[in-house]
């Protein structure tokens, strides 16, 4: 294909995902069923072209002065495919198949203005109900912060240590130029996509049919980390899902003690079985949603939450999500995530850990969700200072959080974000019970 006929792909997905409110993958498998004859480049350059136009809707729509998926397509274009306006007509030039784009001047003007312009909310590419939100998650960053969480974002892979070690997996991935992570001392990094390119398809290598490495964001690397899980250790992963933390937790226990994978919701679980099973993992065993968990009650040195939540830290990988979200779904959360602090802290034994980790960087979701708790269990548990947790688990990796205070304890949480730590943006809290 040509780039007309991408540019008239990505329009004609975009304008779908708006009419039905679906999900953008969805979206896009579907469009790939029913166009066989588009190659992989063709796919992955379409891909692109819908991600970033969703990454930076408002913040195009405003430079364009429409937000049309046409309008946002030919911004997406003109930031990462072509040099200005002149170049994108001259490559659609004779294409039956490239679609009417917006005149020269409003090309032009939209890479005059770069958006300095514009209401703070548009600057930072999200809805206006979220921009007090990210004011008090962030402080006087806010705008750069959400901002940050619309760039493409890297590939990142965890290392298996039950199977490989770093060394080995960048080896083996040699051809994609992989790099060791700057913070997780188990990460592998492959850097975010340019152009019209992708990222390569690392799970039919064979490193990872053998369990060497698994996909998973540097910032879950390191929650997993800082949940503080040792070799012989006792833990209830209550929100297991499919695993990722899991996985995680057996590495740093160096496949001993025992994880408790649990999750409420069976289909959520289901990949759990294989992932364990390349992996090497043997000491983590899966309860079904119905089993009975009593028999753990108040025996566990670590409990952790990975909790439901908006997952307004992953919209560089979703950024459809980011438009979708509601004050009502965010309601929806917070009472979630109330309801799950509730009823896995029962499993902690007395002294042992409770950990909080979300993918969101809202506050009420984060700190906030934690000293409800706090203030229905006083005495209970106590907050753990996270920053000096990070100093002793990661002695040699420079700080990069943002500190959130809570119930007292200046770094009661720590808040990972693009901008901050170039991970996906995550909240990690632990408190102690009381012995
Ligand atoms: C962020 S996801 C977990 C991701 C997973 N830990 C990983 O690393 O791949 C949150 C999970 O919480 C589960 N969940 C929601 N409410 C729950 C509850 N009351 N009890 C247990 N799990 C719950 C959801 O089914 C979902 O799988």
């Amino acid at each position: 294909m040509r780039l007309g006929g991408r540019l008239s792909a990505a329009i004609e997905i975009l304008a779908d995902i708006e009419a039905r409110r679906r999900p953008v993958a969805d979206a896009l498998k579907d469009w790939g069923l029913s166009h066989r004859f588009a190659g992989s480049k063709d796919r992955a350059a379409i891909g692109n072209l819908v991600y970033d136009a969703l990454r930076r809707k408002r913040s195009y729509g405003a430079r364009m002065e429409e937000e049309t998926p046409r309008a946002l397509v030919s911004a997406a274009a003109l930031e990462t495919l072509v040099s200005g306006p002149q170049a994108l007509y001259a490559a659609l030039e004779g294409d039956r198949f490239a679609p009417e784009l917006p005149g020269a001047e409003a090309l032009s003007r939209f890479l005059d203005d770069d958006a300095h312009q514009a209401p703070a909310a548009v600057k930072a590419d999200i809805p206006d109900w979220l921009a007090p939100h990210f004011e008090a998650a962030f402080g006087e960053d806010w705008v750069a912060e959400a901002a940050a969480l619309s760039d493409r974002p890297p590939l990142d892979l965890r290392v298996n240590t039950l199977k490989s070690d770093r060394e080995t997996v960048l080896a083996a991935l040699k051809p994609f130029s992989p790099e060791p992570c700057a913070l997780s001392p188990v990460g592998v990094r492959i850097a975010p996509i340019e152009g019209d390119g992708r990222h390569p398809n690392v799970q039919v290598e064979a490193g990872f049919q053998k369990g060497w490495f698994e996909i998973q964001d540097e910032g879950s690397q390191l929650a997993a980390l800082l949940s503080g899980a040792m070799p012989g250790g006792q833990v209830l992963d209550f929100c297991a899902g499919a695993g990722g933390k899991t996985l995680a937790l057996s590495g740093a226990m160096e496949n001993s003690g025992q994880i408790h994978a649990h999750d409420a919701d069976r289909q959520r679980l289901a990949p759990i079985y294989d992932r364990l099973k390349r992996a090497g993992v043997r000491n983590a065993q899966v309860h079904d949603p119905r089993d009975d968990l009593s028999s753990l009650e108040g025996a566990m040195d670590i409990v952790l939450i990975d909790a439901p939540c908006t997952g307004t830290g992953t919209w560089r990988r979703r950024p459809d999500a980011k438009w979708r979200l509601s004050e009502a779904a965010l309601a929806k959360r917070t009472a979630e995530q109330d309801a799950v602090l509730a009823a896995a802290s029962a499993f902690v034994k007395p002294g042992g850990t409770l950990v909080y980790v979300t993918c969101s960087v809202l506050g009420v979701e984060n700190a906030d969700r934690v000293e409800a708790f706090l203030d229905r269990n006083a005495g209970g548990f106590l907050p753990i200072d996270m920053a000096a947790r990070w100093a002793e688990i990661l002695p040699d990796v420079s700080p990069a959080y943002r500190a959130v205070p809570i119930a007292g304890v200046a770094a009661g949480g720590l808040m990972l974000s693009p901008r901050i730590s170039g991970t996906d943006g995550f909240f990690i809290a632990a408190l102690q019970a009381a012995s």
